[in-house]
């Protein structure tokens, strides 16, 4: 079972992939980007914003995800497998292109495999540019609070278009209520 925790940078993610471990000791955590040995390189080559060109960024994040799925995804089909992002956030971030082109080029990326379980932490402008000024920001959260709520509106978007499973959770309720809903969730409750 491929499941993902996705949200723009800042929802929450990390927060409540730190219970899952607890919850979920069995299972396989995993991330993009730099979920593998190459992915680590090509994450700081991604996130350090040396690329000028938008199409080379994506590409970096492509190759990323095509080591990920090879590496981590079909060697571990038979366990439990929870990933921090994943093609939603491939084709949401690259916003330079059509999503039905996104859907393709992410589809060869990992060989027409999909997750099982879509969890989205969704942000409101607001707690969004709270908690950025909370912290030092990279290249990409230096795009700002309307570039990152136009990426969340595509992540949902793009869930929907692909039909996968999936919950919406407010990423502003407390930390104990959204663990709360996530292990229902992927207990089928
Ligand atoms: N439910 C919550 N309510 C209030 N603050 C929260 C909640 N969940 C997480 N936070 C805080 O928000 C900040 C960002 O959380 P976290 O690092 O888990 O997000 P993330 O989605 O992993 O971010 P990124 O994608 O940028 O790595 C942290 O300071 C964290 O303590
Ligand atoms: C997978 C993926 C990610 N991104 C962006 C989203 C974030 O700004 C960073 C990853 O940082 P995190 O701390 O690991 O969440 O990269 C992207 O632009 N494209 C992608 O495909």
């Amino acid at each position: 079972m491929y499941v993902v925790i996705e949200g723009i940078d800042t929802a929450g993610k990390s927060t409540q992939l730190e219970l899952l471990k607890k919850n979920f000791p069995n299972a396989v955590f995993t991330k993009e980007p730099g979920g593998t040995l190459l992915g680590t390189k090509l994450r700081v080559m991604a996130l350090g914003g040396e690329a000028k060109s938008q199409l080379a960024e994506m590409f970096l994040f492509l190759a990323d995800r095509a080591e990920h799925i090879e590496e981590i995804i079909k060697n571990n089909k038979d366990k439990i497998i929870i990933s921090d992002r994943s093609m939603i956030s491939g084709i949401a971030y690259a916003n330079q292109l059509n999503l039905d082109k996104l859907i393709e080029l992410n589809l060869i990326a990992t060989q027409n495999i999909l997750p099982d379980y879509v969890i989205l932490l969704e942000l409101t402008p607001s707690e969004l540019k709270f908690r950025l000024s909370q912290k030092q920001n990279d290249s990409i959260e230096l795009r700002g609070i309307e570039y990152l709520i136009n990426i969340q509106n595509r992540m949902k978007e793009t869930i929907q278009k692909i039909g996968i499973n999936h919950i919406f959770i407010d990423a502003s309720l407390k930390i104990e209520e959204i663990e709360k809903k996530i292990e229902d969730f992927i207990n089928g409750k």
